[in-house]
């Protein structure tokens, strides 16, 4: 099985500009094979357009499960989640505009009839904007985050490399005087030997400003973040736009793709009606099809949508369409999306956009978008049946161990039931048995193992129904669903540049795996590591990170403990660091501060690599 890091351009497939008629893609590259347990070779008759799943994904229930134990109770708190690599989404209600079909099925366990008594009384469909852009979640997180953040006061002021770096200057008011938390359990001993060993380095003590100029390192010129770089939605290194750019015209923009924007443009200001409604439709026209979504559906309910309007503005980039179109088709796998659903999401589709694009649509518009669509549908297919050849679309995966780090970060380690090829930097998808059809992204923790064990490292998120799980209730024995592989944050060993790597909270799990991987690969690359956490408590994983840093002398690994979301202005103390290649991990806001801190000391653009936005759309979830 290959890990889908890199796909190639276009297959040939991507169908003709007159398209293959209504919504009707080409058959797919496996047609006359089937799928282990499918029998899925879909001819695109009226009548298999909209046949039934031949596999539901929720019949899938392992032996020894977990679900044989009561499912943990609904993740209650507000919505403080991030759509993030690992972020999730609260599952809400469902609001619908003139419609009102939930074909939610009964649950088929405990945690998914849970679900469904939970959001009964939420399916009138009414006054709730569901949808909201990937920008304003992602900036909501992060203020909330960061409003949520606990204060605690620093413990140190100097910093050497494996030492926790603290803002020197500037406290909030009444900050310093704050009185330090009691210890949660175990956290006491556990900081005092962290403490004890981050002085073990002996450096000569650095004092860090990340609130300074970063004297002596930067050179580029301060550059807006998300300034105006074209956007990619997938497979490039960037300080990209964290959403499309629908109002960015190309010069040379193609007829259909103007006539997409301006119907984009249109339909952003009632983006939620849109959504509700392309549900609605989807599942009163096709009710056979509200079995491949979770019961509650809000966790996921824009998703698929925004990663066809994603797709749709980004027609003239066929590139970048192209790999982000071909993970979109893998991911879905593991949902046992068959090519007989696209055209049923395609007339939902047309039918939201006719219903609330009115001041732009007609002919010609409505060809626009079944050709558009007619591409897109034609690309994710061809990748699905192509990828069937090599991989499953899921994989089981028991827990082997469950290591509670703090009373809410849990390293959880699992064996997967059959191979499972991934590059380290990558990330995948995780159902828990309790939450069906609810998928979540994790890191890798990790770069592969000989054993064939993967580590994830998760923190329970206020409202996170598979994070909770995982922390509060999973068990070694419990089995898991893992999707496949993805993501291009993957360490580029054609160059020898140095690997400047931040890490923020959980999202040191993916650095740990990229630090693995320079040391598997015998390449002594200079590595760099900054590991960001709000408070001494938070560096849950320092102590592994110090012992790698002891056996490798080409690794360097700093604590930056900040409360004030500033933790990336840290690397501007250091340097230079023209000749490294960065990689950034974490919440949204740090990548984008990181973003911007990195560009101000001289990185360019082609050599910042995090995970995005658009990646995790385009890994399906
Ligand atoms: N578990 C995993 O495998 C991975 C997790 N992630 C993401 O990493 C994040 C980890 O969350 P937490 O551990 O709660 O991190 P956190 O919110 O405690 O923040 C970690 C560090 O980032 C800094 N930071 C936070 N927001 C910032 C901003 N806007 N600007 C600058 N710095 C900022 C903080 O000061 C802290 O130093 C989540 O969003 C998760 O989705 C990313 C990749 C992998």
């Amino acid at each position: 099985m290959d890990a889908p890091t890199t796909t190639s351009a276009d297959n040939g497939t991507s169908g003709d500009d007159n398209g293959g008629g209504w919504f009707t893609p080409r058959k797919p590259a496996s047609q006359g094979r089937s799928a282990p347990g499918e029998g899925a070779s879909a001819d695109d008759t009226d009548q298999e357009r909209i046949a039934a799943p031949r596999r539901s994904v929720a019949s899938i229930r392992p032996v020894g499960s977990g679900t044989s134990r009561p499912a943990p109770p609904p993740p209650a708190g507000d919505a403080r989640e991030s759509a993030t690599p690992t972020g999730e989404t609260p599952p809400s209600a469902a609001p619908v505009d003139g419609l009102s079909a939930d074909h939610a099925p009964a649950g088929h366990h405990p945690g998914e009839r849970a679900q469904d008594q939970r959001s009964q009384p939420q399916r009138a469909y009414e006054g709730h904007t569901a949808y909201e852009s990937s920008v304003r979640r992602e900036e909501r997180g992060a203020r909330e985050n960061s409003e949520a953040a606990p204060r605690r006061p620093n413990a140190r002021e100097t910093a050497h490399p494996g030492e926790a770096l603290h803002p020197p200057a500037a406290q909030h008011p009444g900050e310093g005087t704050r009185p330090r938390e009691a210890p949660r359990p175990g956290e006491a001993a556990r900081q005092r030997e962290s403490a004890g060993r981050l002085h073990l380095a002996g450096q000569p003590p650095e004092t860090v400003n990340p609130h300074g100029t970063g004297a002596g390192t930067a050179t580029g010129p301060r550059e807006a973040p998300w300034s105006h770089e074209a956007p990619a939605p997938h497979g490039t290194p960037a300080d990209r736009p964290r959403h499309p750019q629908p109002a960015a015209p190309a010069t040379n923009a193609s007829p259909d793709a103007i006539l997409i924007r301006r119907t984009m443009a249109e339909i952003e200001p009632v983006a939620d009606k849109v959504t509700s409604y392309f549900y609605a439709l989807l599942f009163v026209r096709h009710p056979e099809l509200r079995d491949l979504f979770p019961a509650a559906m809000d966790s996921q309910r824009d998703r698929l949508l925004k990663a066809l309007l994603t797709a749709a503005d980004h027609m003239d980039n066929a590139a970048v369409l192209t790999d982000y179109l071909q993970n979109l088709g893998r991911g879905h796998r593991k949902y046992g999306t068959q090519p007989a659903h696209y055209p049923a999401v395609g007339e939902a589709l047309i039918g939201s956009l006719t219903r609330y694009a009115t001041a732009t649509w007609d002919e010609e518009t409505e060809a626009a978008w079944v050709r558009t669509y007619t591409k897109i549908s034609q690309i994710m297919i061809d990748a699905a049946a192509e990828n069937e050849r090599q991989a499953p679309a899921w994989w089981h995966a028991e827990v082997v161990s469950h290591d509670l780090r703090t009373p809410d970060i849990a390293i959880i380690t699992v064996r997967p039931n059959q191979p499972y090829a991934f590059l380290a930097g990558q990330y995948t998808s995780l159902e828990t048995p309790w939450w069906p059809r609810i998928w979540r992204h994790y890191s890798f923790a990790g770069a592969p193992r000989t054993d064939g064990l993967l580590s994830f490292h998760v923190k329970a998120v206020p409202a996170g129904w598979v994070s909770n799980a995982l922390v509060h209730h999973a068990r070694p024995g419990d089995v898991l669903r893992l999707g496949p592989p993805t993501g291009s944050m993957t360490v580029d060993h054609t160059t020898d540049n140095g690997l400047l790597c931040l890490g923020g909270g959980t999202g040191i799990a993916p650095i740990k795996a990229l630090v693995e991987d320079v040391a598997e690969h015998g390449d002594r690359r200079t590595v760099e590591v900054f590991y960001g956490a709000r408070t001494d408590y938070d560096l849950y994983d320092i102590d592994t990170m110090l012992r790698l840093q002891q056996t490798h002398p080409w690794l360097s690994v700093r604590a930056v403990v900040d409360d004030r979301a500033q933790f990336p202005d840290a690397v501007r103390e250091f340097g230079p660091w023209y000749e490294y290649d960065a990689y950034l991990s974490g919440p949204p806001g740090m990548i984008r501060s990181g973003v911007h801190a990195l560009r101000g000391i001289g990185i360019p653009f082609d050599r910042i690599r995090h995970d995005s936005l658009e990646e995790l759309v385009a890994a399906g979830d």
